[in-house]
């Protein structure tokens, strides 16, 4: 398991999007707005579906990874915040009840 999660890169892209387009991929994703975000992240979406069917484990990995950078980046344009989604998982997970079962093992 790794330390660094989805909210650290959450607090980077934030940071970033205050440094120039030049300097950053982020900012330069951000300028062109929210639109050509979800357009972008769209096209890596296939690129996760494409490695899920067929190609090898790394690749799926290293696809997933380009996603989940590219959803934060359209969340930023949006302004969404990470917590928001999560808020609404967690909602979900109560609704079914499953939050409780999941400590238990006979379910
Ligand atoms: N996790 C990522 C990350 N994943 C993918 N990418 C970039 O996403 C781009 C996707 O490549 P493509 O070939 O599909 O697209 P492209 O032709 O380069 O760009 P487009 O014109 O199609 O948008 C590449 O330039 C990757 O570098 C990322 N760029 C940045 N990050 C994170 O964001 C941080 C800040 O990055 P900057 O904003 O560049 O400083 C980095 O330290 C990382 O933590």
């Amino acid at each position: 398991m790794t330390a660094f999660t989805l909210h650290d890169l959450e607090a980077i892209i934030a940071a970033r999007a205050g440094a120039s387009a030049e300097a950053s991929y982020t900012r330069k994703m951000l300028d062109k707005g929210a639109a050509h975000c979800a357009k972008k992240m769209g096209e890596e979406a296939i690129e996760v579906v494409l490695a899920g069917a067929s190609e090898p484990r790394e690749r799926v990995v290293a696809e997933a990874a380009d996603l989940l950078y590219h959803l934060l980046v359209l969340l930023k344009a949006r302004d969404v915040a990470l917590t928001d989604v999560e808020a609404v998982l967690q909602t979900r997970t109560a609704q079914s009840g499953l939050d409780e079962k999941a400590s238990r093992k006979d379910v």
